[in-house]
């Protein structure tokens, strides 16, 4: 089993080597493939993305990726800039379907924003389209008629990559508790119609799921007035981006939230994919020691999960961050003093 190391900058570096750890604690033999990313990687190679970074990305069963994000780079041209390197991976291995599950952990019902009655019944999972959307249209910079500076980002999705992730929603949803809420703004944007107009074709192929659908405005809302009514989300990128990020407050904090990125290449023991933290490289802690790690941890437990095929393995490191919360060990993020390595011991003594 290969897993290729990425930990990137800020914080990555950080929260990834207490990942390893916890790793290496595991009955299970793997080599690691170690590679730059982001703005080290421009650095060093001059480019965020080098070759010899995807060569190890392919040669992988899985990729653990920390963060990227340097606001030294933030001047560059944009093919050159730390974040190229998570959407060029996301790109070139075609990993669409970005899984972001958020749910409260025993104990932390009083460290979300929102009230510990509403906190404590949140249990949703977000599919997020990862390979298109206006991320990936065309882009740039132009002057218009009028002499005005006019930026412009092109959305878009064709009938296949909105097929595919619906396809990847009703999966999950037929997994967890059969109901699938497909997230647009359809009565604006053509894209959206789009969208849902073949999330509503797919579901023939589902009829087990329960389909609803909600514009994305009032889904910010009801994320926040009552999450609990979420089983799973399946939205385009853009919108994914964003409602992750709110989900990880509703939770408590965005130090928790892992993801999986999967696309449809197999493994000998599972499913090719990228799994990293919600979070980006957090430039106003890193190099402090404080960075919640287990958004990171749990990233490594979906990685056993999907591309190890190692689920006792995936739920034991679950179990020890849970475990870990539950006996009052926080981060600063949660209101706590534990710092970044002392909360990697505590998951290793729960392991
Ligand atoms: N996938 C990624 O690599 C990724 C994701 C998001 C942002 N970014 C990049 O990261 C840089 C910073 O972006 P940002 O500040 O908007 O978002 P961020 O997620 O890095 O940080 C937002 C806030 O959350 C806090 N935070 C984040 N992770 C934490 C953790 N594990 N423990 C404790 N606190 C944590 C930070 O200290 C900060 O106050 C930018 O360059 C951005 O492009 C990268
Ligand atoms: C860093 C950035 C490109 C990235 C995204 O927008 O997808 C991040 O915010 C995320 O959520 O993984
Ligand atoms: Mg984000």
């Amino acid at each position: 089993m290969k897993i290729a190391v990425f930990p990137g900058d800020g914080i990555g570096p950080e929260v990834t080597a207490q990942a390893l750890r916890v790793l290496d604690a595991l009955p299970l033999q793997v080599s690691l493939l170690e590679g730059d990313v982001g703005g080290i990687a421009y650095k060093r190679h001059g480019h965020p993305l080098p070759d010899e970074t995807l060569v190890a990305a392919n040669e992988a069963d899985a990729i653990l990726f920390g963060a990227v994000g340097d606001f030294d780079c933030d001047n560059l041209e944009r093919h050159l800039r730390p974040e190229q390197a998570i959407l060029g991976l996301r790109r070139e291995l075609n990993l669409f379907a970005n899984l972001r599950p958020a749910k409260v952990f025993e104990g932390l019902e009083h460290t979300s924003a929102l009230k510990p009655e509403i906190a404590g019944a949140i249990d949703l999972l977000i599919v997020r389209e990862l390979n298109g959307d206006v991320y990936f249209g065309e882009k740039g910079m132009r002057t218009t008629d009028a002499g005005l500076r006019q930026g412009y980002d092109i959305m878009s999705y064709d009938e296949s990559e909105v097929r595919r992730i619906a396809v990847a929603g009703f999966e999950a949803a037929q997994k967890r508790r059969g109901r699938l809420c497909s997230v647009d703004k359809a009565n604006v944007l053509e894209t959206s119609q789009l969208w849902r107009d073949v999330v509503i074709e797919t579901h023939a192929d589902f009829p087990d799921v329960e389909l609803t659908h909600m514009y994305v405005d009032n889904a910010a809302m009801q994320l926040v007035k009552n999450p609990g009514q979420f089983d799973v989300v399946v939205t385009g990128n853009l919108f994914g981006d964003i409602l992750s990020d709110q989900a990880s407050m509703c939770v408590g904090s965005i130090g928790l939230l892992a993801s999986a990125s999967l696309g449809e290449r197999k493994t000998d023991y599972g499913t090719f994919g990228l799994y990293e933290p919600i979070h980006g490289s957090a430039p106003d802690i890193a190099g402090k020691g404080i960075a919640n790690p287990m958004a990171t941890v749990l990233s490594l437990a979906e990685l056993l999960r999907h591309s190890l095929g190692q689920e006792e393995l995936a739920k034991r490191v679950e179990n020890a961050v849970a475990k870990t919360l539950a006996d009052g060990i926080r981060g600063g993020d949660l209101g706590g003093d534990s710092n970044c390595a002392e909360i990697g011991d505590a998951i290793l003594t729960r392991l």
